[in-house]
Parts: structure tokens; C-alpha cells; sequence
């Protein structure tokens, strides 16, 4: 790959960050006093990592996912995807690295409303060049494996909240990219819905893809070998789960308990 000063970019190992964060603070300016969501995150993902996000409601979470997606900017702090800084990038240049190396899927589901459940998913892979053929198979296994089978020709509005969800996960997934963005993915989900989801996710981590995940679920999260505890805009703590049992990388104390 090639950097914009045109010098070659660093290789990065196996198992070295696909995504990087130094010194990220984003506060937010609405009516109120300001909201000071993200304060200071150092954070490394290396590739083919599962972490969790996990936090009280109003932590900072989907804040510091947007940072990373570059769906918002950093008021201070830098973004590196493979090793590459994304200080400079536009917001034309974001669309494009989000379309080629990250899934993303927030809370809003952003479905296109006018566009059926199938072209829905298979807009993005149709966008980046892959084969319509091709498109058309990677969605209905897709659609199949989260029980959406046989919706392919509805609409958005027809499916409830939880298909919704599962369909913005499904096109979130269809480029099969890198590394995956998701904000409460099972969210509007019954326990049958969380488990079509949690065996989808793990099937996409088995095949190397890299999953940051922000989830109030304690079962999603169990699914992570890594949770953050994210608290008051800051990372609490950190704790890589190695076959169940938590090994602590730093962080204040324990904010949550994921696991007996
Ligand atoms: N666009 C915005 N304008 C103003 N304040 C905002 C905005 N987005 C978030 N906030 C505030 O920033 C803080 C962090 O919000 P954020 O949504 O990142 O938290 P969260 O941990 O994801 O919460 P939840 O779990 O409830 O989704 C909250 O106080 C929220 O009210």
C-alpha cells in the first residue's frame, strides 16, 4: 500500500492494530452544558481481535465509535487504520476506507427505505465491483444464517425493528470487510434473535475478521475474548478473556463483572 506522500506504507504483522487510537476527546456542544462523551482513549486493535465495548448508557460508547468509524471527528487525538493516519483523510476519503475495509452498523438501522430487504444488502458489494451473481449468493447466505430467509422482497418498513437490525448487520457484512463496527448489533433482539447474531459474529471472527462491538449484552460480550469497560468517557478497564478466565491489561477497577 502506498502512503499519499507516495512512500511505501509499514508492514504491518499478523497480529499487529488494525485500528489505533491516541489521546481521542470528543465533547459535544448541544443545548445543555457541554457533554464531555470521550476523554482522553488510547486504544489497539490488533487484527483478528473481538472486543467488546461495555459501558453505563450515556459512557461515551457510540461516541468513540463514531470517532473510529469517522462518522464524527476527534476535537483532539489521532486515528491510524493499518498503521495509516487518518488525521488528514475527508470525509469523501472516510466513505471510500469505510466502504473498502469497515462494516459498520450503528443503532439506527439506515436502511434505505425504498429499496427491498435484497438490494439493500446487496448495494454495497454491487458498489465495490463485486459480481452480481456473486452479491446475490453472499446475501441470501447471509440473510439465511440470521433467519431472514424468504423476506429478501419486502420492504424496510414491513419487518419489525429486530429484522431491521439483522438486515443492517447483513449489508454490514457482505464485503466481507476487515474489520467489523457495530453499536448494540442485537439490541432489539429476543434471545433467539441475540443467538443468530452471536453465531454470526463468531463465524465472522473464526474466518480472521477483526469485530469492535459496543453492547449492553452480557452475553454478547462473553463472546468477545477481549471486553473494555468504558466509563464516564474514559476506558475503566481492560481485561482480555483467555478461555473464561479475565486477565487484566490495566484500567482503575472492575466496573463490570461479565462473567461468575
Ligand atoms: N450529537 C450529540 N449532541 C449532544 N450531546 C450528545 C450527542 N451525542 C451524544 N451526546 C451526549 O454525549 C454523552 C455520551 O453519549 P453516547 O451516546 O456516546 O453514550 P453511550 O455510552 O453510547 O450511551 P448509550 O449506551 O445510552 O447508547 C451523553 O451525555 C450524550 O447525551
Amino acid at each position: 500500500m502506498l502512503r499519499a506522500d507516495g512512500a511505501a506504507a509499514p508492514k504491518e504483522g499478523p497480529r499487529s492494530p488494525v485500528l489505533r487510537a491516541e489521546g481521542l476527546v470528543k465533547t459535544h456542544y448541544g443545548e445543555g452544558a457541554p457533554a464531555y462523551a470521550v476523554r482522553g482513549v488510547d486504544l489497539a486493535v490488533r487484527q483478528g481481535e473481538f472486543v467488546a465495548i461495555t459501558g453505563p448508557s450515556g459512557a461515551g460508547k457510540s461516541t468513540l465509535l463514531h470517532l473510529l468509524g469517522g462518522l464524527q471527528r476527534p476535537d483532539s487525538g489521532s486515528i491510524w487504520l493499518d498503521g495509516e493516519c487518518a488525521d488528514k483523510w475527508s470525509e469523501a476519503r472516510w466513505a471510500v476506507e469505510r466502504r473498502k475495509r469497515l462494516g459498520i452498523v450503528f443503532q439506527f438501522f439506515n436502511l434505505v427505505s425504498d429499496l427491498s430487504v435484497a438490494d439493500n444488502v446487496e448495494l454495497p458489494a454491487l458498489l465495490a465491483g463485486v459480481p452480481p451473481k456473486r452479491a446475490r449468493a453472499e446475501r441470501a447466505e447471509l440473510l439465511a444464517e440470521l433467519g431472514l430467509a424468504g423476506k429478501e422482497r419486502s420492504m424496510p418498513g414491513e419487518l419489525s425493528g429486530g429484522e431491521q437490525q439483522r438486515v443492517a448487520l447483513a449489508r454490514a457484512l457482505v464485503n466481507r470487510p476487515p474489520l467489523l463496527l457495530a453499536d448494540e448489533p442485537a439490541g432489539s433482539l429476543d434471545s433467539k434473535g441475540t443467538r443468530e447474531v452471536m453465531r454470526l459474529l463468531s463465524r465472522f471472527h473464526q474466518r480472521g475478521q477483526t469485530i469492535v462491538l459496543v453492547t449492553h449484552d452480557a452475553r454478547l460480550a462473553s463472546a468477545a475474548d477481549r471486553v473494555i469497560s468504558f466509563f464516564d468517557g474514559r476506558i475503566a478497564d481492560d481485561a482480555e478473556l483467555d478461555g473464561g478466565t479475565p486477565s487484566r491489561r490495566a484500567g482503575i477497577s472492575g466496573v463490570l463483572e461479565l462473567r461468575d
